[in-house]
């Protein structure tokens, strides 16, 4: 599939910037802390979900200053798309995860089908428990289920089509610093 470069170009320029890398990094402050706070000493497994889990993954995981490991899943439900639809495992966790506790890493909890997918796979598998912490929650009611929150919450953000951080305008600007609503979505 070509992709249109001046069009991907053009959405960068004109989106508006919801949450610029300072108050992104202000966030993952917050958050390392509380995770640290709660999870330090668990020995925790910590997933990262692919691909939009990498840019929360790179920058949490230095500030938290306990032992952990780190694994990978992917599991996508948008592709390039900007609505979401069945969720495809194309790397689903092979660590054994009896007893463990695990902490799965995302960035964008939206309708919240993905994580209640992945945290419903990893709980079959006979963790001690199982936590999810995302950078973003995007605020509206057609979650997963009534008041569907992760355990751990970087930034609320409005109800718009995001990039930056993370998460992709088809396939691109996950390397945007910040937090980015695509101008009219
Ligand atoms: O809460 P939901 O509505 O289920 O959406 C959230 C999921 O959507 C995105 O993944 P995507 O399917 O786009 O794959 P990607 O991580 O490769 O971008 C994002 O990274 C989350 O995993
Ligand atoms: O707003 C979004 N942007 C990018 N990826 C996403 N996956 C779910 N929601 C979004």
């Amino acid at each position: 599939m070509s992709v249109d470069l001046d069009e991907i170009t053009r959405i960068r320029e004109d989106a508006d910037c919801l949450a610029d890398g300072a108050t992104v990094a202000a966030a993952l402050e917050r958050m390392a802390a509380e995770i640290t706070a709660q999870m330090a000493g668990s020995n925790p497994l910590v997933y990262v979900v692919m691909n939009g889990g990498l840019i929360l993954a790179g920058q949490i995981l230095p500030r938290l200053p306990f032992p952990l490991e780190v694994a990978y899943l992917h599991a996508t439900r948008y592709g390039h798309a900007l609505k979401g639809n069945q969720l495809d495992w194309r790397m689903r966790p092979t660590q054994d995860l009896r007893g463990r506790t695990v902490l799965v890493l995302d960035d964008i909890l939206d309708e919240g089908h993905t994580l209640q997918a992945i945290l419903e796979y990893l709980k079959a598998e006979g963790p001690k428990e199982v936590r999810s912490a995302v950078l973003t929650h995007k605020l509206h009611d057609r979650k997963a289920y009534p008041g569907m929150r992760a355990d751990f919450t970087g930034l609320d953000v409005a109800d718009r089509f995001l990039f930056g951080c993370g998460m992709d305008y088809k396939g691109y600007w996950r390397n945007a610093p910040g937090i980015y609503a695509v101008k009219g979505l």
